[in-house]
Order: C-alpha cells, then sequence, then structure tokens
C-alpha cells in the first residue's frame, strides 16, 4: 500500500476497529480516503472472497465501501468546515444513521472499484454524502448516507 495520508489514518486508537475502515482491524476492509478538490476518493480492489453471483462483487461489500468512505468523508468535512487540522482535538467521530444504496450494474469483482464522495448538506450533527461506486468507466452503485456526530454516551 502505497504512504498516502488518508483520514482513516488520523482516527483515534480507540476507535480505530470499523470492519470497513479501521486501520487496527485486520479482517476489515481498511479503506483509505483522500482529498480530491471538494471531493474525496477511495481505492479498493475486492478479493475473490467478496464474490455474489461468480464474477461479480457482493453488494453488501459495495455498501460497506459506500458507508465508511461517507463516514470518513463526513468527518473529514466538519474538520476542513472548521478550518481544523485532522488530529486537533475534540475529534469530530460520526457513525451511520441511515445508508441508502442503489445498485445500478452489476460490479464486477476483478479490477480496482474507485469511490468518490461529495458532501451534499452539512446541518448541525448531521452531514449528508452522496457516493459513487465504478469500476473503470461505469458507475455500478450509488449511495447516500445520513452521517451522525457520535454522541459521547454511543451505546
Ligand atoms: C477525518 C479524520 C477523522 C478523525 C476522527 C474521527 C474519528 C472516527 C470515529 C469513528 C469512526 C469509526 C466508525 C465509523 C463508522 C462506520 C459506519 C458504521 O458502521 S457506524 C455503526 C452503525 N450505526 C449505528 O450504530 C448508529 C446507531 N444510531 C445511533 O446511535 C443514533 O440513532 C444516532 C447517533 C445515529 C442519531 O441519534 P441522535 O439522537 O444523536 O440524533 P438526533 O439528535 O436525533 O439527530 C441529529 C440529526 O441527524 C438526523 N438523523 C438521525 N438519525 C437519522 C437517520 N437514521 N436517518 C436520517 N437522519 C437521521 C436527524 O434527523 C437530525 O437531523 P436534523 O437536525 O433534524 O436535520
Amino acid at each position: 500500500m502505497d504512504a498516502i495520508d488518508a483520514f482513516q489514518d488520523h482516527y483515534p486508537d480507540n476507535v480505530a476497529h470499523c470492519y470497513g475502515c479501521g486501520s487496527q482491524n485486520p479482517h476489515g476492509h481498511q479503506i483509505k480516503t483522500v482529498w480530491d478538490g471538494d471531493e474525496t476518493v477511495t481505492r479498493f480492489t475486492p478479493e475473490p472472497y467478496h464474490t455474489s453471483v461468480p464474477g461479480y462483487a457482493y453488494g453488501g461489500l459495495i455498501a460497506s465501501l459506500i458507508d465508511c468512505h461517507s463516514t470518513g468523508t463526513a468527518a473529514a468535512a466538519m474538520y476542513r468546515q472548521a478550518g481544523r487540522d485532522m488530529d486537533s482535538l475534540p475529534a469530530f467521530r460520526f457513525v451511520t444513521g441511515s445508508l441508502h444504496v442503489d445498485f445500478l450494474k452489476p460490479t464486477p469483482l476483478a479490477g480496482e472499484l474507485v469511490i468518490r464522495g461529495r458532501v451534499k448538506e452539512i446541518k448541525g450533527r448531521k452531514v449528508v454524502v452522496e457516493t459513487t461506486v465504478s469500476a473503470g468507466d461505469v458507475t455500478t452503485a450509488r449511495g447516500e448516507v445520513v452521517a451522525v456526530q457520535m454522541p459521547e454516551n454511543f451505546g
């Protein structure tokens, strides 16, 4: 993996175990998300065991990528809006309030997927993120996530 400074590299260790994005979860996807102008981008190559129909990626994987890409985007957008460094405290921590996915085309299992996010709305503790998943030139899925800043007493 290239040494990129991803949003997820700034998650405090005590919240870095998420299956989708935690750098401390050896069984997870460990996605890495960065800014690309006003958009965010994650690149992820599925493994053969991520199969649904042979040759195609499992929809739950696609939803998971959209989910964690979008919560990471929400946190980064909050830091950017506040003009704050991502390591500054108190940390902005987001969880998924809602996750909507439209599966537009079958997603091939072979090759890299590009996940792109765009902030649609920031309001109070809530950030709405629109995210697409593309294989080559084809957009195979589109999602919308309502990410909500995690309460102190989560659980
Ligand atoms: C860039 C660097 C960053 C570094 C630092 C960051 C650290 C990273 C921290 C952590 C990362 C690791 C984790 C990643 C996450 C991975 C994704 C998951 O799998 S998360 C697990 C699944 N999700 C849950 O288990 C949530 C369970 N639900 C809840 O706890 C609550 O329902 C919660 C917090 C989501 C909302 O509860 P309320 O009581 O706090 O929220 P109220 O005050 O009612 O609403 C606030 C706003 O949000 C909207 N909202 C809330 N829930 C919604 C929903 N389900 N759908 C749509 N909107 C919703 C509301 O309408 C409201 O918006 P209006 O102000 O009215 O515009």
